[in-house]
């Protein structure tokens, strides 16, 4: 059965889901921020400034109307920064006349409050407007998913329900789509594997080679899981899409924003001209923050986040905090994971 969707947010990510759920004869009113956006994604069903070389589909409706997008939708894409979230979600509050579906697909984590983007729309949005949330999360730039290459994600609700009639809304023969019950694990696989693609940008720039890149992903991996298992997550999901998938492709794509800011860093230009330049979010720097005090808060050793939140916020050196992450004291490579693989320390000898 097709419907009429409600995609806020008309960035890459936002314009690439609408793009996919329109292939599957939906019905989608993309709500953007800008006039000009909105213009002309309704006369040249293009979004230049995100989606360059693009061609919409008709069944997108661009609108600036927030009561227009929602009018009537019983499911809301919710495709902002995770800056943008608790805004949004109270604008939704304000205008939605019965409960929704929200189906976010950002990823990041809040500083300070430290809460995953489920509990943060869950603060701002009552039980009486919110039916329920599910994230969409995994491996899927939007270049390529608005080119219709194949593509997997996985799909992750308190309700299999909500989950499943997410997953039957986008799958189709260049999207497909899996569920997984573990929301905590798909949040902070989809959140913090940004902070490691930041760190693998850097160690290219510094003209670093593939081994480098190869124990960045695999070591990022490891505290990832370390801090994820203290939350709550099932080890296993960072095995899957939202976990090693999304770290490969955003470690290793020219598309990643994440990456390509951590380039720049490592060829030595400064975080806020870097930032300055890219036009589009780059997650990882606030989720960098986050990160180092989730760690300190569950006492999770997590080195390269440290030594990434020194490179972002303490001025350091990003060849010498290479240099000390090599440096560190000498250990068996399963040794923080036995708490996440549930094992014995004399069974790791
Ligand atoms: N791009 C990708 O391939 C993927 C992105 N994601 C995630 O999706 C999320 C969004 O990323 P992405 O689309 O790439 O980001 P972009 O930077 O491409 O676009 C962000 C969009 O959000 C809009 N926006 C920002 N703040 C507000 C606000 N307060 N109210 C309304 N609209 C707002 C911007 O509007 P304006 O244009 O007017 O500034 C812009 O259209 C991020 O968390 C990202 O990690 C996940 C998977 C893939
Ligand atoms: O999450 C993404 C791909 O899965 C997009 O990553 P970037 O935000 O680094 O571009």
């Amino acid at each position: 059965m097709t419907e009429k969707i409600a995609v806020l947010g008309a960035g890459s990510w936002g314009t690439a889901l609408s793009l996919v759920l329109a292939d599957n004869g939906h019905d989608v009113f993309l709500w953007a921020k800008s006039e000009e956006r909105m213009n002309e994604i309704n006369a040249s069903h293009k979004n230049s400034r995100y989606l360059p070389d693009i061609l919409l589909p008709e069944n997108i409706t661009g609108t600036t109307s927030l009561e227009e997008a929602l009018s009537g939708v019983e499911f809301v894409v919710l495709a902002v920064p995770t800056k943008a979230i608790r805004e949004v979600s109270s604008q939704i509050v304000s205008t939605v006349a019965s409960p929704v579906t929200l189906i976010h697909v950002s990823k990041g984590i809040e500083p300070d409050s430290l809460l995953r983007i489920s509990e943060m729309i869950e603060q701002e949005m009552p039980e009486d407007v919110l039916r329920d949330v599910v994230v969409l999360s995994g491996p899927s730039h939007a270049e390529e998913v608005s080119l219709r290459h194949p593509t997997t994600v996985t799909v992750s609700s308190k309700s299999l329900e909500a989950a499943q009639k997410t997953q039957d809304l986008f799958m189709n023969q260049h999207f497909r789509v899996y569920t997984n019950p573990d929301i905590i694990g798909v949040e902070i696989g989809g959140a913090l594997k940004n902070i490691i693609a930041l760190a693998a940008g850097i160690s290219d720039g510094l003209g670093y080679g593939d081994n480098a890149k190869a124990a960045l992903i695999t070591r990022g991996l490891a505290e990832i899981a370390r801090l994820g298992a203290k939350m709550g997550a099932n080890p296993l999901t960072f095995s899957g899409l939202a976990g090693i998938g999304d770290l490969i492709v955003t470690c290793t794509s020219v598309h990643s924003r994440n990456w390509r800011a951590g380039n720049m860093l490592g060829k030595g230009q400064k975080l806020e001209e870097v930032l300055a330049s890219m036009g589009m979010v780059v997650e990882g720097v606030r989720t960098t923050k986050a990160a180092h005090q989730l760690s300190a808060k569950y006492d999770v050793q997590m080195p390269i986040t440290d030594a990434l939140y020194d490179v972002l916020f303490e001025q350091r050196d990003p060849k010498n905090a290479v240099d000390e992450l090599m440096a560190r004291v000498k250990k068996h490579e399963l040794e923080d994971l036995i708490n996440v693989l549930g094992m014995k320390k004399d069974e790791l000898s």
